[in-house]
């Protein structure tokens, strides 16, 4: 898994049925290098001009190989770190690096060739798992909450409960017990802080949230952000990566930007309870974010509101830097099952849906 942050690859093992059995296995990062990361920042600008799925325009082209290149080294770090060999694994999830995303036109673009990386790594693999959903007409996104569904029912702990994964965008699952999954992304997550600490901090992101917490936060800029129609609009919705605009500098100094859009984070993900049928009782936070103690304390004092508790996800024994990429092996179970990855209530597509192309190590080798 290498999520919308562009800062590396994810690489966690499981097994499971692709229902309620999943025991966790190990799991390692390795980070793109900042050529990686310079490429991937100019296929991103290019990618604005794709109109078909398949065009791989200027950097496109180079990006997807260096993705391919990059995955096939991770994966081979991780068998010889856990001592393990390919015909140990029985299949792999990849999802590819996001460079477009626009639900509205029925366009989702996630670099990364399966078929590639099954020949190359002689392991099954399943990949592109949004576009079947996206081609039926649903937002192709959020596509971890029949994972999260799984894992609520090992909590033991009251619900309805809310999973928050807060990565470069954020995107809750909402779980009662009876009904379906209800998810959705709710605004922006670490991107405009990672921005904002780039362009006038110099540095990569604001570690500990340790910058926001010398700040205070500019209310007039959170509102302006909160009154965008994005948080108005029903469900189903998704977002791309640069939906919502930068932080201008001259509208803070570099503490009290950083502790806005903390808030807006954590107030955006609140400003989601109105598409519930009730508040959660237990939030359970995931992704980098929950590093950040601004965003942390902030979800506290507005789940405090309605006598909500919020957990890290290590608070209930999850890994919550590892949770995408294992639900994207047990996305990868579940499509080799034919078993539904989305549903009316997660993505809005018309019926329980499976998804993924699958690519086997074998024909690909002979291809
Ligand atoms: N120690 C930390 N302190 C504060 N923030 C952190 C820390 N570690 C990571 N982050 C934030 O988390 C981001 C990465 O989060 P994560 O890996 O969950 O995103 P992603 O998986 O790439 O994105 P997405 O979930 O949108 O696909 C970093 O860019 C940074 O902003
Ligand atoms: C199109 C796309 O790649 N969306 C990502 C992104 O990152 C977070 C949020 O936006 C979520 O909708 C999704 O990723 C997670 C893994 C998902 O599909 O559940």
């Amino acid at each position: 898994m290498s999520g919308t942050s562009m800062d590396g690859i994810d690489v966690a093992m499981l097994s499971s049925d692709g229902e309620g059995w999943i025991e966790f296995g190990p799991s390692i990062s390795c980070g793109y290098s900042p050529s990686d990361r310079t490429l991937l920042e100019r296929a991103l600008v290019d990618a604005a001009q794709i109109r078909i799925r398949t065009e791989r325009l200027g950097a496109l082209g180079d990006a997807e190989a260096m993705i391919i290149q990059r995955h096939v080294e991770a994966v081979g770090q991780f068998l010889k770190v856990n001592n393990l060999r390919p015909s140990d694994i029985d299949l792999i999830g990849f999802h590819g690096q996001t460079v477009l995303h626009r639900p509205d036109e029925r366009l989702t673009v996630q670099i990364g060739d399966g078929h590639m990386l099954a020949r190359e790594l002689g392991i099954d693999t399943v990949f592109d798992m949004r576009a079947a959903d996206i081609a039926a007409g649903g937002q192709g996104a959020p596509l971890v909450p029949v994972f999260h569904e799984a894992l609520a029912t090992r909590l033991h702990i009251e619900g309805p409960i809310c999973f928050v994964n807060i990565g470069g965008i954020s995107n809750i699952t909402y779980l009662r017990e009876g009904d379906p999954p209800v998810a959705f992304d709710t605004g922006p997550g670490n991107a405009l802080i990672d921005q904002w600490m780039q362009t006038v901090g110099g540095i990569p992101y604001d570690a500990a949230g340790a910058i926001a917490s010398e700040g205070q936060v500019v209310g007039t800029v959170v509102e302006r952000y909160m009154a965008t129609p994005y948080f108005q609009k029903t469900l189903p919705k998704s977002l791309d990566r640069l939906d919502f605009p930068a932080l201008d500098p001259s509208e803070a100094d570099l503490s009290d930007g950083a502790r806005s859009l903390a808030r807006l984070t954590a107030e955006a993900i609140f400003a989601g309870l109105d598409h519930l049928p009730e508040p959660p009782k237990n939030w359970i936070v995931c992704g980098g974010g929950r590093h950040n103690r601004a965003i942390m304390s902030d979800l506290r004092e507005l789940a405090g509101e309605y006598s909500a508790s919020v957990h890290s996800a290590e608070d209930v024994n999850l890994d919550g830097d590892m949770m995408e990429a294992q639900a994207f092996a047990y996305l990868a179970i579940r499509a080799r099952a034919d078993l539904p990855l989305t549903f009316p209530t997660t993505t809005g597509c018309p019926q329980p849906m499976s998804g993924g192309v699958f690519a086997p190590a074998k024909e690909a080798k002979d291809a």
